[in-house]
C-alpha cells in the first residue's frame, strides 16, 4: 500500500465500484463493451477517481476490477494497470469540478457514427427532443455539437484535442473517437447514463436519417 491509499475513503470506493460494475453489466448486455473494450470510472474525491482496470471484461466487472487513480492517472495503492485510456477521464476530472462519473463504450452505433462524421469534425444534433436529455438543454431547439476526434493510441493527443476544444470555450458534454466509441460525462452515474443513453440514440437517429435519405454524412 502507497501512503495515498490510507487517505481514500473505503466506504466511497466500495460503493462507487458497484456503482461502476453495475454500469458495465447494463451497458454490456446492449452490446455496448464488446470483447473487453470501453472503460468506467468515478470520482471518489477531489483528488482521486476510481477507474476499471486494463484488459477486464467490462460488461463482467466485480470489485476487484476497479482501482484508484490519482488524477494525474498514477495507480494508487496497487500496481494494478489502469485502463490504457485513464488520462482520457482524470482530464474531464480535472476540466469540470462537477464531473463525478465518465463512461466510455464502443457501441456499433457510436462505432459507425465516428467514421461517418470524422471528416465533418463533429456531428451537429438540432430539432431533437431528445437533446433535452443533456445537462443544460431545455429545448428542441438548440444546437449540440458532438465532436469527432482522431483515433490515436497516443492519449496525450487526444487529451491536447479535448483541451483545445474546451479553451476555444466550446460546450463539450461527450466527444467521439474515429473509429473507436464515445466518452461522456456527468455528475454522478445516474446522469452520465442519461447522456449516453441520449447520445446513443440521437446518434441512431442520424444514422437512420442518412440511410433513409440515402445521403453521405
Ligand atoms: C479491446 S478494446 C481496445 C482498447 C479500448 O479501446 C478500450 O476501451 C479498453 O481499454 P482498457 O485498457 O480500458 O481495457
Ligand atoms: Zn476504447
Amino acid at each position: 500500500m502507497k501512503d495515498d491509499a490510507y487517505a481514500i475513503d473505503r466506504d466511497r470506493l466500495q460503493e462507487c465500484a458497484r456503482q461502476i460494475a453495475d454500469a458495465g453489466r447494463e451497458l454490456g448486455a446492449r452490446g455496448w463493451t464488446p470483447a473487453t473494450s470501453s472503460n468506467f470510472s468515478m470520482r471518489l474525491d477531489a483528488d482521486h477517481a476510481a477507474v476499471t482496470i486494463s484488459g477486464r471484461d467490462k460488461g463482467r466487472l466485480g470489485i476487484d476490477d476497479i482501482m484508484v487513480v490519482d488524477l494525474a492517472g498514477r495507480p494508487i495503492g496497487t500496481d494494478a494497470r489502469p485502463s490504457a485510456e485513464t488520462a482520457l477521464h482524470t482530464q474531464v476530472y480535472r476540466r469540470f469540478a462537477q464531473a463525478g462519473a465518465v463512461l466510455h463504450t464502443h457501441s456499433r452505433t457510436q462505432t459507425v457514427a465516428s467514421r461517418l462524421y470524422a471528416g465533418a469534425g463533429a456531428i451537429r444534433f438540432e430539432g431533437w427532443e431528445l437533446q433535452k436529455a443533456i445537462s443544460g438543454y431545455t429545448t428542441h431547439e438548440s444546437v449540440l455539437d458532438l465532436p469527432v476526434f482522431p483515433n490515436t493510441q497516443d492519449m496525450a493527443e487526444l487529451v491536447d484535442r479535448v483541451d483545445a476544444w474546451l479553451d476555444a470555450g466550446r460546450p463539450l458534454h461527450g466527444y467521439l473517437i474515429d473509429g473507436h466509441g464515445i466518452y461522456t460525462w456527468g455528475r454522478d452515474m445516474g446522469e452520465t447514463k442519461r447522456h449516453l443513453e441520449a447520445f446513443e440514440f440521437l446518434l441512431a437517429c442520424e444514422l437512420d436519417l442518412l440511410q433513409l435519405r440515402g445521403k453521405q454524412a
